[in-house]
């Protein structure tokens, strides 16, 4: 396996494939645990309606847990979440645990169910669909071999209320590559039934377009 760049903030045409494990499992399963937990405390959160002396102890142990990890702060290019690849939701919270099941140089296909946490009310959220489409369609424009690029547009079509509780299929196709565009599109399906499909744009960047446009802008990611 390749040694992982920690290098981001220059464009690297050899960044780390994104279907493959970039970090070292054996010392992160903790961290992969730690996430899984967030998902828990999320769901149960979204879930509860507790009585304010329940609701007041619980918020401190948050801000005990939360002040316990601020002293092992990293920066972004350091972090574990969001590249842990091999994992489903990549150690990180913040979109539905995507499980990749198949992988070509133009295709992909996946499962995901959300749960409460992610409902618009009986539904998946709206904005959670693109989310699913932006993990499954960009990890495919940046794969086999392709230098990194960015969203230039994610249009997506809501056909059918999405199942909450349910696995839902998505799966993902590169249809082809203009110059520095690649065009990409993805589905989600319940059963047979079509829920959402998308149509995305990826462009490649140049080598002047640095990744990290927070160190850009203020110097600093915070
Ligand atoms: C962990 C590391 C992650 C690294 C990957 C990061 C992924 C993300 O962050 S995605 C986040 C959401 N996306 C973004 O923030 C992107 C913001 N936008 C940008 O950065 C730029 O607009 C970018 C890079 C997409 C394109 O800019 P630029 O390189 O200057 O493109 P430009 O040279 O003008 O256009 C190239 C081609 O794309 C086309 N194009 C660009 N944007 C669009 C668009 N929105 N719609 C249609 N066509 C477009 C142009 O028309 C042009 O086509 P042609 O070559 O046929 O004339």
């Amino acid at each position: 396996m390749t040694e992982p760049t920690t290098t981001l903030d220059i464009w690297n045409p050899g960044w780390p494939d994104p279907f493959r494990p970039t970090v070292n499992a054996d010392t992160d399963d903790e961290y992969a645990d730690l996430v899984e937990a967030l998902r828990e405390v999320q769901e149960a959160v979204t879930r509860s309606r507790p009585t304010p002396e329940v609701a007041a102890e619980v918020a401190t142990a948050l801000r005990t847990a939360a002040r316990r990890l601020r002293t092992f702060e990293v920066d972004e290019d350091t972090q574990i979440a969001g590249k842990r690849w091999e994992i489903p939701g990549k150690g990180h919270a913040l979109a539905p645990a995507l499980h990749i099941d198949t992988v070509t140089d133009t295709t992909v296909t996946g499962r995901v169910t959300v749960g409460r946490f992610h409902s618009g009310r009986y539904a998946m959220n709206g904005g959670v669909t693109p989310l699913i489409f932006d993990e499954i369609l960009a990890r495919l424009a940046n794969s086999a071999g392709r230098p990194w690029g960015r969203t230039a547009y994610l249009n997506v079509n809501y056909r059918a209320p999405a199942p909450l509780h349910t696995e839902l299929t998505v799966t993902a196709e590169l249809l082809g590559q203009e110059g520095r565009k690649r065009f990409l599109r993805g589905a989600l399906h319940h059963g047979d039934v079509l829920v959402a499909d998308a149509e995305g744009l990826w462009v490649e960047l140049k080598p002047e377009q640095t990744l990290n446009i927070s160190k850009d802008a203020e110097g600093s990611d915070r």
